[in-house]
Order: C-alpha cells, then structure tokens, then sequence
C-alpha cells in the first residue's frame, strides 16, 4: 500500500522552500503528500516580502481534514510563525496519536528573512519538541536553542546533545553551508553518528532544510529507522543539488524532479 506523509508548513511562492518543497519532495521518495498550510508567503529567490498566517481554527479545521481520512504515515512540520498556531498544532497531533513526527525548526530563511515571532521559540520548544521523533535544527537555529556558540565539529555534538537530553527526541544537527562542510551530526539513544555528504559547489540553496527534513519524513513513512532515513535523505538532497538548476535571481531553488525523469519529461529536456 501507498505510504502517506503530511507537511504543516509555509507556502513559498517561489516553489523551492516550504510546502512546495516538501511535496515535491515526497513525492520523488514514493510516498502520497498531503499539507496542512501554517501561513501564506510572497516570496522568491531574493527575499519575503510578505506573510499571512492562517488563522488556528482554519489549521485546526485542515489538520482534522486530513487525519480523519487519510492517515499519514510521517508528519513534517515546518514553518509555524504564531503560538496560537504552534498549540493547535500540538494539540491535534496528540488528539490524533501522529507518529513519525520531523520538526525543522525555522527561524530564518536562506535569505535572512525572519519566519518566527520571537515569543513563539518557546512554545515550539514547550509543545511541539516533546512530540518530535527527530529535530532538525541547522546552525543558528541550534546556537538559538542552546545559547551555545557552535564553531566546530565538536560544538555541533555537544549542541545536539544538550537538545536531545532536553526535550527526549532525536537531534540532526546540519552542518549544511555554514559549517563543517556538508556532514550532519545525528545524536540519539545517548550516542552520535556522523553522516557525511559530499559538499557542491552549488549556491543554489534555498529550501535545503525544508528539502532535508521532507525526505526523512517520507523514510519514516515508508518504514525505515532513523539512521537509514538520515542517510537516504542526505542522498536525495545531494542528488538535487548536483543537478545544477539555476534559476533566480538570488539563491536559487534545487532540482526536486532528478531522481523522476520519465516519459513524460524525457522528450522534453533537451
Ligand atoms: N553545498 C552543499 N552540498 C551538499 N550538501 C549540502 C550543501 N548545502 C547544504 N547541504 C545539506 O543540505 C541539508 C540541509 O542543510 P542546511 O542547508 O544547513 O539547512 P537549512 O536550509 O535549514 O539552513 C543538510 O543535509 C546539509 O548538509
Ligand atoms: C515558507 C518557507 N518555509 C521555510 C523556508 C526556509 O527555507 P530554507 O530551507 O531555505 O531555509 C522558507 N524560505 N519559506
């Protein structure tokens, strides 16, 4: 049978980043992709130049929808900008006993835009960090959360550490475009693992994390541990780098569809 995931995050106008990104990204790993949309944004590959968040009783309603009918398999959850919309959140995952939960916690876009309120960090860390089955914070979102100052290899460690004792789940910390090449730190179970990529000389990046935390979901939907997923993902996001899309005038999107080139696409790529 066809596996399921649901995205509860942010549109992205510009396709590359939020549930743009994270459907087309589910839908290249295999499995069925549902959403649950947090908040609408203009925006493209230079900036945000506007967001409207849905109201909690419209999320509530599309969360209700959605497990009510076709249960999903994982839950992503990406942009949330509003504690009112963090609680409904949480509450309806519990309601609904969702399994498989990614959170991505994002706070600012590749192209510096805020996406938080400050005032709801603390509530995503209160309601929604206790349900997760992994958190994917990237650097300054992991400094952000512990107060910690992350510069090597060994900061990432311990910064995935003191989140994954905190809040009982299990922390991949990106070492992505700022630090440390492209090696991500997973830290579970009281112990660590690396998980190596091979960095590319791609500026195109936007919507890496988004893209990232979609294909772990779509993993655990399909039914592989934690470990397994990370890497799968780590392959897909490489492969979509290595595509070399370029499009924008900032830093552009990646290529979801590589791994789906058919006859359907095939006449029409040269
Ligand atoms: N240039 C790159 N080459 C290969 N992998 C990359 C590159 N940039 C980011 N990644 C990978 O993309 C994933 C998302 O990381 P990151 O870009 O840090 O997320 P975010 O968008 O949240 O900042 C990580 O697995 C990271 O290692
Ligand atoms: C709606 C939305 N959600 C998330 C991001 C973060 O994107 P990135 O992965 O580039 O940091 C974004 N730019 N827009």
């Amino acid at each position: 049978m066809r596996r399921t995931a649901l995205t509860i995050a942010g549109s992205d106008s510009s396709g590359g980043a939020g549930i743009q990104a994270d459907i087309k990204t589910m839908m290249a790993n295999g499995v069925y992709a549902m959403s649950a949309i947090t908040a609408l944004t203009a925006q493209n590959t230079t900036g945000v130049t506007a967001i409207l968040n849905a109201t909690p009783e419209f999320l509530g309603q599309e969360l209700d929808s959605v497990f009510t009918d076709i249960f999903p398999d994982a839950v992503k959850i990406g942009m949330v900008s509003e504690r009112e919309l963090i609680c409904v959140i949480a509450e309806k995952l519990k309601q609904y006993q969702a399994k498989n939960i990614v959170v991505d916690p994002v706070m600012v876009a590749t192209s510096g835009a805020r996406l938080i309120s400050e005032d709801a960090i603390d509530t995503l860390k209160q309601e929604l960090f206790p349900l997760a089955a992994v958190l994917t914070p990237n650097i300054p979102e992991a400094e952000e959360l512990t107060g910690m100052h992350i510069e090597h290899a060994d900061d990432m460690i311990a910064a995935a550490k003191k989140i994954a004792e905190q809040y009982h789940c299990a922390v991949l910390c990106k070492g992505g475009h700022q630090l440390n090449d492209a090696n991500d730190l997973l830290y579970f179970d009281d112990h660590y693992q690396w998980f190596c990529g091979k960095r590319i000389n791609n500026p195109n990046t936007h919507g890496t994390g988004c893209t990232l935390s979609s294909a772990i979901a779509s993993n655990l939907a399909k039914g592989y541990n934690l470990e397994t997923s990370v890497e799968r993902a780590k392959d897909y996001i490489s492969g979509a780098l290595a595509a070399m899309l370029d499009l924008g005038a900032g830093s552009g999107p990646m290529d979801h569809g590589f791994a789906i080139i058919n006859k359907y696409t095939q006449e029409e790529e040269d």
